[in-house]
C-alpha cells in the first residue's frame, strides 16, 4: 500500500449540482491550505474561496476537514464541496495534481485504505461494493446490513467462542494424566453442537447471488402457446416478438424487473416441440431446455401435466371461447385483455420474496459461504474426534476460516478484484 496522498471526484459525473472532491493521506491538510487558506475546525463545514497557485479564484466551496485516524479512510481526509460544473471540477483537480503534486486515486482506493487501516473489514467492504451496485430495496437493505458489520460482528463472536472452546481443550491437556487422557467436559460437546447449529443456520439462508440475479422465472410450453405475449404482459414491455406463426421465438429473451422491491428475471423461450423444428429453431429449443434447468420457477403454458415437475400450470388466452382449460391452473390469464396478469405477478412476487433474504438480513456471497462452511466442517470434525490434540487442531482450522472471512488474511489478487469493483472516488 502506497502512502502518497490521493484525490478524486467522489460525486457523479459533471455537470452536477455539487462536485465533491476528496483528498486522503498525510498531505491532505497541506493541500486544503494550499487551495482554501486556513482549514475549518475538524468535522465542521465552512465556506472558503478556492484559489490556484496564481491566486485566481476557482470557486466558492464548502470545505470539510477530518483529521486521521478518526476519518472514513483512517487517514487525514479533506473534502471540497464545489459547484459541480465541468470546468470547476477540472480546475480543482488540475491544481491538486500539478500544483500540489497529488495523485488521482484508483477505483476503490479510498475504501481500500479504509480496509488497510482497519476502519472496515473485508466483509464490510464487500457489503459496500454491493450497496453501490444495489438496484432494488431488498438488495440495498441486505448490503447495508453487511456494510454495517452484521457478518463481521457474528464472525467476531464465533472467533471468541472458538477461543473459549480451545481454552477448555487446553485445560484438559494440562490436567490429563495417564488414566484420564481425553476427557472433555460434557458442556464442551453441547457448546460445540449449539455453535454448529448456528453456523448451519447462516448457511441455510438465501444467498447474495440470488438477491443479485433476481428470482428466475422461465416461461415454457409448445409453440404458439402465448409465452411471448405473456412475457410482454408480465414485464410491461414489447421485448419479445409475437406472431401467429409457430416457432417465432428462438433465442432466450431475458428481462429483469423489480416489483415491490423484489428483483425478478423473466425468461421467454422457444416453443418446445419434438418434431418439425428447423435447424435454428432446434437450437432455440435446446436453449429453452437449458433455461429450465436454472429456473427458480417455471410457468408452464402447455398441456396440463406435460411440463417439468414443480412447474406452475398457467391457463392462458382465457378470452378465447374454446380452450381446453386446466383444472390445476395456478393462474388463469389473458395477455390480450390483461385479465389475471396482476394476480399472477402478485403470486410470483410473494413466492420470490420468500426465497430471498428477509429485508435487512445478511446474505452470504459465494466467498463468505465457502469460509463459513469451512468453519462448519471444522466444528463437525471437532465433534467426531476425542483426542484433545485433534480437537484443538480442528478448532484452529475453524479460526483460520474466520480470519479469511473478515480479511485478517487475504491475497493481493483478491483485494484487487474486490476494490476494482468500486468506482473512482469511492
Ligand atoms: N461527504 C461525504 N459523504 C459521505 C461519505 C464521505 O466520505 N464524505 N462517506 C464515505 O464513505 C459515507 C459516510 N461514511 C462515513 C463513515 C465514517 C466517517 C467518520 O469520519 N467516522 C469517524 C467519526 C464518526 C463521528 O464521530 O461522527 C469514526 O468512525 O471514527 C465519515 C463518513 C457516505 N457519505
Ligand atoms: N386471444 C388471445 N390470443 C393470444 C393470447 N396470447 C397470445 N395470443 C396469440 O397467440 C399467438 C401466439 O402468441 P405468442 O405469444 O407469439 O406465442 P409463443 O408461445 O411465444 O410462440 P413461439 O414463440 O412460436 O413458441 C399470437 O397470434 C398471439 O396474438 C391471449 O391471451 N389471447
Ligand atoms: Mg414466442
Amino acid at each position: 500500500m502506497s502512502d502518497d496522498t490521493i484525490f478524486a471526484l467522489s460525486s457523479g459525473a459533471p455537470p452536477a449540482a455539487i462536485g465533491v472532491i476528496r483528498i486522503s493521506g498525510s498531505g491532505a491538510g497541506d493541500a486544503g491550505r494550499a487551495l482554501a487558506g486556513d482549514l475549518p475546525e475538524p468535522r465542521r463545514a465552512a465556506v472558503r474561496s478556492l484559489r490556484n497557485s496564481e491566486g485566481e479564484l476557482l470557486d466558492e466551496a464548502l470545505v470539510l476537514w477530518f483529521p486521521g485516524p478518526g476519518s472514513a479512510t483512517g487517514e487525514d481526509l479533506l473534502e471540497f464541496h464545489c459547484h459541480g460544473g465541468r470546468a470547476i471540477v477540472a480546475a480543482v483537480k488540475r491544481t491538486l495534481a500539478s500544483r500540489v503534486g497529488l495523485r488521482e486515486a484508483e477505483p476503490g482506493e479510498f475504501t481500500r485504505r479504509a480496509f488497510a487501516n482497519g476502519r472496515i473489514d473485508l466483509a464490510e467492504a464487500e457489503g459496500l461494493a454491493d450497496l453501490l451496485e444495489a438496484e432494488t430495496e431488498l438488495q440495498r437493505a441486505s448490503a447495508l446490513a453487511m456494510a454495517g458489520g452484521t457478518l463481521s460482528r457474528q464472525a467476531n463472536l464465533w472467533r471468541e467462542e472458538l477461543l473459549a472452546l480451545s481454552a477448555i481443550v487446553e485445560a484438559s491437556l494440562d490436567f490429563s494424566d495417564e488414566d484420564d487422557v481425553d476427557e472433555l467436559p460434557p458442556s464442551f460437546t453441547s457448546r460445540l453442537r449449539e455453535f454448529s447449529g448456528e453456523v448451519a443456520q447462516w448457511l441455510s439462508r438465501p444467498t447474495a447471488e440470488r438477491l443479485k440475479d433476481g428470482y428466475r422465472i422461465v416461461l415454457a410450453g409448445p409453440p404458439n402457446a402465448g409465452k411471448s405475449s405473456l412475457f410482454n404482459a408480465l414485464t410491461e414491455s414489447q421485448g419479445a416478438i409475437i406472431s401467429p406463426h409457430a416457432g417465432t421465438t428462438r433465442d432466450l429473451i431475458e428481462r429483469s424487473v423489480a416489483i415491490s422491491g423484489v428483483p425478478l428475471t423473466f425468461v421467454d423461450t422457444a416453443g418446445l416441440r419434438e418434431e418439425g423444428a428447423e435447424e435454428i429453431e432446434a437450437i432455440g429449443i435446446a436453449r429453452a431446455r437449458d433455461a429450465l434447468e436454472t429456473a427458480d420457477c417455471v410457468l408452464w403454458l402447455g398441456e396440463e401435466g406435460q411440463g417439468p415437475p414443480q412447474a406452475w400450470e398457467i391457463e392462458t388466452k382465457v378470452d378465447l371461447p374454446d380452450r381446453p382449460g386446466k383444472a390445476s391452473a395456478v393462474s388463469r390469464v389473458s395477455a390480450e385483455t390483461g385479465s389475471g396478469i396482476g394476480e399472477l405477478v402478485e403470486k410470483l412476487v410473494r413466492t420470490a420474496r420468500d426465497a430471498m433474504p428477509r429485508p435487512g438480513e445478511t446474505a452470504l456471497n459465494r466467498r463468505q459461504r465457502r469460509l463459513v462452511s469451512e468453519l462448519g466442517i471444522a466444528l463437525a470434525g471437532a465433534g467426531r474426534v476425542s483426542d484433545p490434540l485433534l480437537v484443538a487442531e480442528r478448532l484452529r482450522t475453524g479460526r483460520l476460516a474466520l480470519d479469511a472471512l473478515v480479511g485478517r488474511t487475504s491475497t493481493e489478487d483478491m483485494l484487487d478484484g474486490l476494490f476494482g469493483r468500486f468506482c473512482i472516488g469511492k
